[in-house]
């Protein structure tokens, strides 16, 4: 299975966002997208999943054009976490159900609840299940979102700035949470990011964007600091710490 993102191009009014933006993710990669504030990141992000209709472009799933799709069969192949989500009054649990719902024809079946309990259980969110979504702090209701498109069991799983809010030990839980899932399940994940050492240290491939554009698409051994001087504008060296790659900015 490859996603194949092509050509696309968006404008917001007559301000044109993304240009000609195309590439490739095969079953099994991570992929985290950076850049710049503005870059057009979050842009192409919803594009993907439908939430914005580009101008021009296609996006295919193998041979399937996802444009053609009507919102439940989109749901049943895409899992999308924003860069900001709001709590409501309803509990964890049953939000972390509502993940499921592209696949519940009357009433919830076993296999759904099983499916929600496992996930709850995957993110330590057990303590919480009874709570509404609304008396959650950032980061805990950023574990409720992530968990709810993963009860989706999507094929594709965007994710705009998933540790956003999340405290050290978390960023790296649900990073190798991520991981683990786009692996095991063999599925296609971007997500943006704007941590590049997080975003190094965990995903197979870097798309860079600036002003709309990629400006290019390395393996993570192959992100040297030029590309990264031409996307953020300073220089940076990369070094290893226990194999690592860690990003330091010389600008003092
Ligand atoms: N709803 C909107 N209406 C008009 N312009 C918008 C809208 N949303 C975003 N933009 C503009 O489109 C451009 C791309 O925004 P986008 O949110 O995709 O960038 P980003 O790379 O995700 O940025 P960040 O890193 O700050 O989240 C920016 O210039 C932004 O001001």
């Amino acid at each position: 299975m490859i996603l194949s993102v092509e050509g696309i191009e968006f404008y917001y009014k007559s301000k044109k966002v993304l240009d000609n933006v195309k590439f490739n993710v095969s079953k099994g990669e991570l992929v985290s997208i950076l850049g710049v504030n503005g870059a057009g990141k979050s842009t192409l992000l919803k594009c993907i999943a439908k939430i914005l209709k580009p101008k021009k472009g296609t996006i295919l799933l193998e041979n399937l054009n996802l444009n053609n799709l009507d919102r439940k069969s989109l749901a049943k192949l895409l899992g999308y976490v924003p860069q900001k989500s709001d709590g409501t009054y309803l509990t964890v649990f049953d939000t972390i159900l509502l993940g499921r719902k592209p696949f519940i024809t009357w009433e919830p079946s076993k296999e759904d609840l099983k499916k929600t309990y496992e996930i709850i259980k995957l993110l330590n969110l057990e303590d919480y299940t009874l709570r509404y979504t609304n008396e959650l702090s950032g980061g805990e209701l950023q574990k409720v979102v992530i968990a709810r498109a993963l009860v989706q069991e999507p094929k594709v799983l965007l994710l705009d700035e998933p540790t956003n809010n999340l405290d050290l030990k978390n960023q790296i839980e649900i990073l190798k949470l991520i991981r683990k899932i786009t692996k095991e399940k063999n599925i296609v994940t971007i997500m943006v990011m704007h941590d590049i050492n997080l975003a190094l240290r965990y995903s197979d491939t870097l798309i860079f964007m600036k002003d709309g554009k990629i400006v290019d698409v390395r393996k993570k051994d192959s992100v040297t600091p030029d590309i990264i001087r031409e996307v953020y504008e300073i220089d940076v060296t990369i070094q290893k710490i226990n194999n690592i790659p860690i990003v330091i900015p010389l600008d003092t």
